[in-house]
C-alpha cells in the first residue's frame, strides 16, 4: 500500500472475495463496527458494490485495502475512496488517514438506516491513473425524480432549485433571472407563476388538462401559494376573501394582444360561478355562457396577433348573495375599436359578425337583408382580403343565433340587428361625385340603388339620408348654417355614420345582455350583495400605423400600470413602514409623468386636443403647435433606453421587456411570447 498526494491510495494483492450486491447499508451495529457499502466506479467493473464491516477508527487506506480484496480487484492498480453527498453535488476524495465510519455517522438518520444510495449518500471506490489523477468513468446521471424521492424521503435540504413557483423566492432578482425562471417553468408545462399575489400566465397555445372540475375542487379554500400556481387559485382567493371580509373584490388582467387575457377571464368566470353553486344553480352561468359568443361576434376580430382578438375592453362583475350564491352579473364595456369598421391593417378583418352573417345566412335571410357577396362591400374588400374559412363562418353564424336566443333576443330583434349590420356594410358603398351642373358647389351622392336599400334597411326616408350624407349644420351666435361637405369631409361623415351606428348597436346589445344577466328581484328589492369584478382590457399595442385608438389603449394601460405600481410598491412599502418593519424602499420606474403628460389638467394632451377640436379650422398642424406651446421641452425618460423619449417610446419599451425572450410554440406570430398578469385585489 502506498500513499500519494495525501489521498488514500492502495495497490493490493487482492484475491478472491467478492462482494456481491447490496447497498451501503450501515449497521448490524455492534457498538463499534459499522456496515459500509462501497460502490466501485471502475473502468473494468465486474461487481456492483461490496459490504464491509468496519471499525469506527478504520482509516480510508485500510477500508480501500479491504474493499479491493473483497471485490477481487487488480492488485497492480491504485484506488481512492470518495464520499458522495449528491444533494450538495459533493464528492470528497478521502485522505489516507480519514475515518470513513465517522463520516458515515454524520449522514442523516434515514441515510444510515435505509438504502443510502437511493437517498444520495454513498462511498465510491475509484481508480487512479498512472499520473495520480482520478480515473473518472461516465455513469448515467441520477434523474430528477430519483433525486426528489431521496430528498423527500429524508426530509433534508433541497437541492439548488431550478425553478421557483413564486418570483419573490428567487435568490437573485433581476430581469434575466425572472425570464429564465419563467422559461424553465414554461418548458415544464408550468404556465403559471406567482409574483406575490400576482399571477403571471404564459400562453401555451395548446390545450392543457388543468381546468377541469377536479382543479376547481383542488384549489378550493386554499391559501395562495400553498399549491402550484393556477388561475383557479386566484378566483378562489377572491371568492373567499369576499366572503370572509364582506368586501367586494376585483381581479385585473393585463397583457399584450394574444397573451390570453380573454381566455383567463373565461377560466376565472367559470371558477367563480362553479365555486358558488351551492345546491341550486342560478342560471347565470348559462346566460354568461350565451353572452360570451354574442359579445365575441360583435366585439372581436381577426388581427395580426390574434385570430379572435377582443377589440373592446370589458369589466364583468359577478354578484353574490352574502351566503356566496351567485345572484347575477353585469358587463361593462370600454372603447370599442370603431376605426376597424371602415379600415384596418393588411390581412386583418372587420368584426366577425359581418362574415358570419354574409356566409351563414339562408337564402331567405339574404333576400330579406339584401345581402351581397363579401367581396362586393367596400368595407370588407380592402387589401384584397380572402376568406378561406367559409365552413367555420357558416357554423359560427348558427352558434351566434343560438347564443342570441340564450340571452333573450327574440326573432324580431335579431332581424332588426341584422338589418342594421347590412345597412352599415351598404354605407361603405356610398359614393360621391362633384356636381357637374350649374354653380352649385355640392356633391352628388349615390348610387341610387344603394341609397334606396339603405333607406329600406334603416327605415329612414331617403331625402333625410341624402341630407345627412352631404351637408353639415353649423350653429353660430345668430344663425343656423347648412353647408355642403367637401368630398373628403363627406367620406368622413359617411364613415362616421357607419362607426356610430355600429357602436350604438354594440352598446344596445351589451344593455340587453345585462338585462338578461341581472336578477330581476335585485331590481325590485334591495338585497345586500357582494361582487367580484374581472377587468379584461386590451394590452399595449404598436402597429405599423397607430391611430387614435392605439393612443387611447396605451393610455389606459399606462393607467393600469400606475395602479399596479401604486399597489405593489407604494402601498405595500407604506404598510411596512407603518408596522415598523426595517425596509429599504425599492426604486421603481414611476409612470406618473407619462400619465400627467396625457391627462393632467389643463395642459394634458387630451385637454389640448379637446380644446383644439372646438376650432372650426383646426388641423393636425395647429394641434401640434398647441402641444409644443403647452409643453415646451417636456419629455419622458424611457425606463429602458434612458433616452428622453416620447410617450409612444415609453410604452413600447415596457412592452418589449418580456415579449422577445424566446418562448417556443408559436412560430407564426411576430412576437415570440405572450404573457399576461392577473392580480387579485
Ligand atoms: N391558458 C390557455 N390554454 C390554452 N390556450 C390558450 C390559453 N390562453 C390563451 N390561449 C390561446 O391563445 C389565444 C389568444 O388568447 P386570448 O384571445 O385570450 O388573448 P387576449 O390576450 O385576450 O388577446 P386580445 O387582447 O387580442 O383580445 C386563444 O384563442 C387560445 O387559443
Amino acid at each position: 500500500m502506498s500513499v500519494r498526494d495525501g489521498a488514500a491510495t492502495m495497490a493490493t494483492n487482492a484475491g478472491g472475495g467478492g462482494g456481491g450486491g447490496g447497498t451501503a447499508s450501515p449497521n448490524d451495529q455492534d457498538g463499534r463496527s459499522y456496515l459500509l457499502q462501497i460502490y466501485p466506479r471502475l473502468a473494468a467493473q465486474s461487481t456492483t458494490c461490496c459490504n464491509l464491516r468496519v471499525q469506527k477508527d478504520a482509516t480510508a487506506a485500510s477500508v480501500i485495502s479491504d474493499a479491493a480484496t473483497a471485490l477481487g480487484l487488480d492488485p497492480g492498480r491504485m484506488y481512492v475512496l470518495a464520499e458522495v453527498k449528491e444533494c450538495g453535488g459533493e464528492e470528497w476524495v478521502l485522505e489516507a488517514g480519514d475515518l470513513p465510519a465517522q463520516r458515515f455517522l454524520l449522514w442523516p438518520r434515514k441515510a444510515q438506516e435505509q438504502h443510502p444510495q437511493s437517498l444520495g449518500f454513498y462511498f465510491l471506490l475509484q481508480e487512479r491513473n498512472h499520473d495520480g489523477s482520478i480515473h473518472y468513468v461516465h455513469l448515467p446521471p441520477v434523474t430528477k425524480e430519483q433525486q426528489a424521492q431521496r430528498l423527500a424521503a429524508r426530509g433534508f435540504l433541497p437541492p439548488p432549485q431550478d425553478d421557483f413557483a413564486d418570483l419573490c423566492n428567487l435568490p437573485v432578482l433581476n430581469e434575466d433571472s425572472i425570464l429564465n425562471n419563467l422559461r424553465t417553468r414554461f418548458y415544464k408545462k408550468k404556465i403559471y407563476t406567482y409574483a406575490g399575489s400576482i399571477l403571471i400566465a404564459i400562453n401555451p397555445f395548446k390545450f392543457l388538462p388543468i381546468y377541469n372540475p377536479k382543479y376547481v375542487k383542488m384549489y378550493e379554500n386554499h391559501q395562495l401559494g400553498k399549491l402550484e400556481p393556477h388561475i383557479f387559485a386566484i378566483a378562489d382567493v377572491a371568492y373567499y376573501a369576499m366572503l370572509r371580509k364582506k368586501v367586494n373584490q376585483c381581479i385585473v388582467i393585463s397583457g399584450e394582444s394574444g397573451s390570453g387575457k380573454t381566455q383567463s377571464t373565461n377560466f376565472l368566470i367559470h371558477c367563480l360561478t362553479a365555486l358558488s353553486q351551492k345546491g341550486y344553480a342560478s342560471g347565470v352561468e348559462r346566460t354568461i355562457l350565451g353572452a360570451g359568443p354574442v359579445l365575441e361576434a360583435f366585439g372581436n376580430a381577426k388581427t395580426a396577433h390574434n385570430n379572435n382578438s377582443s377589440r373592446f375592453g370589458k369589466f364583468i362583475q359577478v354578484n353574490y348573495l352574502e351566503s356566496g350564491v351567485v345572484r347575477g352579473a353585469v358587463v361593462e364595456k370600454y372603447l370599442l375599436e370603431k376605426s376597424r369598421l371602415v379600415s384596418r391593417e393588411k390581412n386583418e378583418r372587420n368584426y366577425h359578425v359581418f362574415y358570419y352573417l354574409l356566409l351563414g345566412a339562408s337564402e331567405e335571410e339574404r333576400r330579406e337583408f339584401k345581402l351581397l357577396p363579401p367581396e362586393e362591400y367596400f368595407y370588407l374588400k380592402q387589401q384584397n382580403f380572402k376568406i378561406e374559412d367559409e365552413e367555420d363562418l357558416r357554423h359560427d353564424f348558427e352558434r351566434l343565433q343560438q347564443a342570441m336566443e340564450m340571452v333573450g333576443f327574440l326573432s324580431a330583434t335579431k332581424k332588426q340587428i341584422f338589418s342594421v349590420l347590412s345597412a352599415i356594410l351598404y354605407l361603405g358603398n356610398v359614393t360621391y361625385r362633384r356636381k357637374s351642373t350649374g354653380r352649385d358647389e355640392g356633391l352628388d351622392v349615390g348610387p341610387p340603388e344603394v341609397l334606396a336599400t339603405l333607406s329600406d334597411l334603416l327605415k329612414v326616408k331617403e331625402e333625410l339620408l341624402v341630407e345627412a350624407l352631404t351637408k353639415r349644420k353649423t350653429v353660430t351666435v345668430n344663425d343656423k348654417l347648412i353647408l355642403p361637405y367637401s368630398h373628403s369631409e363627406a367620406i368622413t361623415a359617411r364613415d362616421s355614420m357607419a362607426k356610430s351606428l355600429y357602436s350604438a348597436l354594440f352598446d344596445w346589445i351589451v344593455l340587453r345582455i345585462n338585462h338578461a344577466l341581472l336578477n330581476k328581484k335585485d331590481m325590485e328589492e334591495s338585497i345586500p350583495c357582494l361582487s367580484i369584478g374581472v377587468l379584461d382590457i386590451f394590452g399595449f399595442e404598436d402597429f405599423e400605423t397607430n391611430s387614435f385608438e392605439q393612443f387611447c389603449i396605451n393610455y389606459a394601460n399606462e393607467q393600469l400600470q400606475y395602479y399596479f405600481n401604486h399597489h405593489i410598491f407604494n402601498l405595500e412599502q407604506e404598510e411596512y413602514q407603518a408596522e415598523g418593519i426595517t425596509w429599504h424602499n425599492i426604486d421603481y420606474t414611476d409612470n406618473v409623468g407619462c400619465i400627467h403628460l396625457i391627462s393632467k389638467k389643463p395642459t394634458g394632451l387630451l385637454y389640448l386636443l379637446d380644446e383644439e377640436s372646438n376650432f372650426p379650422h383646426a388641423t393636425d398642424e395647429t394641434l401640434l403647435a398647441k402641444f409644443k406651446a403647452a409643453a415646451p421641452g417636456e419629455q419622458i425618460l424611457c425606463p429602458h433606453t434612458g433616452h428622453g423619449a416620447c410617450l409612444r417610446h415609453s410604452t413600447l419599451c415596457r412592452e418589449s421587456q418580456i415579449s422577445n425572450q424566446g418562448f417556443p410554440g408559436k412560430e407564426h406570430r411576430p412576437h415570440a411570447s405572450r404573457h399576461c398578469g392577473v392580480v387579485a385585489e
